[in-house]
């Protein structure tokens, strides 16, 4: 993964990234939610972007997969890239029938057993035929974590699959994904606010808000001065997130001002 922030020294692009933006800004509502991003996934590896609520997490994730138009800068994408979306949440109608196994039907034209083997490896074949309203938050993860595998992804793009996961669930979710990227070989971006997690199991760590913070090995950025300026003492427990760094944000998240040039890097 490279990664530039406005004020940062440039590193040079990995060889074959399977995406990446450069200088990618975002506006939203008349409101710039992104600006002058620019970082990149590899194959094989979990790059993993974390930052307070209304970060622009969710917006980069989108944009990387072209679902969100950059308002300058881009996006380029792999010629051929097949990618799976986990998103943050996905409202089924509860009145609808569905069983799971029909539900991973809707998208894509698939088979019974790329549904079954889909099923094993997000841990879910015993849920096949739930009807899918009466799923756990847990349970619908794995599901959608499923559904995110059907299209045999190069990149995975996960949103916050931890999220409704009991503790034990989540360390089983990361073992999974941490097989379904061996396996598979696939690249992973990755959105969490479980900083713990994050720093265990991420090669890449990318620290946003709004513009790239800070970013590197979760060993490195773990220990730089910045990263606990950024999200306190209670870094590795809690996401606790406090934004007191070298330089100032207007009110639109831009970079306004710095001491040395950026945050951390590693
Ligand atoms: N369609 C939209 N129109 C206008 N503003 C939007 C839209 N989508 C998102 N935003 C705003 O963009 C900002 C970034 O949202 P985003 O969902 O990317 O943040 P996030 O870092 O993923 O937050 P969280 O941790 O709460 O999930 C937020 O202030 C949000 O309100």
């Amino acid at each position: 993964m490279s990664i530039t922030h406005p004020h940062a020294p440039t590193t040079s692009p990995a060889p074959d990234p399977l995406v990446w933006t450069e200088n990618l800004s975002v506006r939203l509502g008349g409101r710039l939610v992104l600006s002058g991003v620019t970082m990149a996934v590899n194959p094989g590896e979990v790059v993993t972007l974390i930052g307070p609520n209304g970060a622009g997490k969710t917006t980069l994730a989108r944009a990387v997969l072209g679902l969100v138009r950059p308002s300058d800068g881009r996006v380029t994408r792999r010629p051929g890239l097949r990618v799976g979306y986990m998103p943050q949440k996905l409202t089924v109608d509860a009145t609808l029938p569905l069983t799971v196994r029909r539900f991973l039907t809707l998208w894509r034209p698939t088979t019974p057993e790329r549904i079954t083997t889909a099923l094993e490896e997000a841990g879910v074949t015993r849920l096949a035929d739930a009807a899918v309203q009466t799923l756990s938050g847990g349970e619908m993860q794995r599901v959608l974590l499923a559904r995110a595998l059907l299209s045999d992804p190069d990149l995975l793009v996960l949103d916050e699959p931890d999220q409704a996961v009991d503790v034990h669930g989540q360390a089983e979710l990361f073992a999974r994904i941490e097989h379904v990227r061996r396996h598979r070989r696939c690249g992973i971006l990755l959105v969490s606010h479980d900083l713990h997690t994050v720093m265990a199991r991420t090669d890449r760590v990318i620290c946003l808000n709004g513009h790239v913070c800070c970013h590197g090995r979760p060993e490195d950025v773990s220990r730089h001065p910045e990263y606990h300026a950024l999200f306190g003492r209670h870094a590795a427990e809690l996401a606790v997130y406090l934004h007191h760094h070298d330089h100032a944000h207007d009110p639109e998240r831009g970079v306004v001002s710095g001491q040395d040039g950026g945050c951390c890097h590693g």
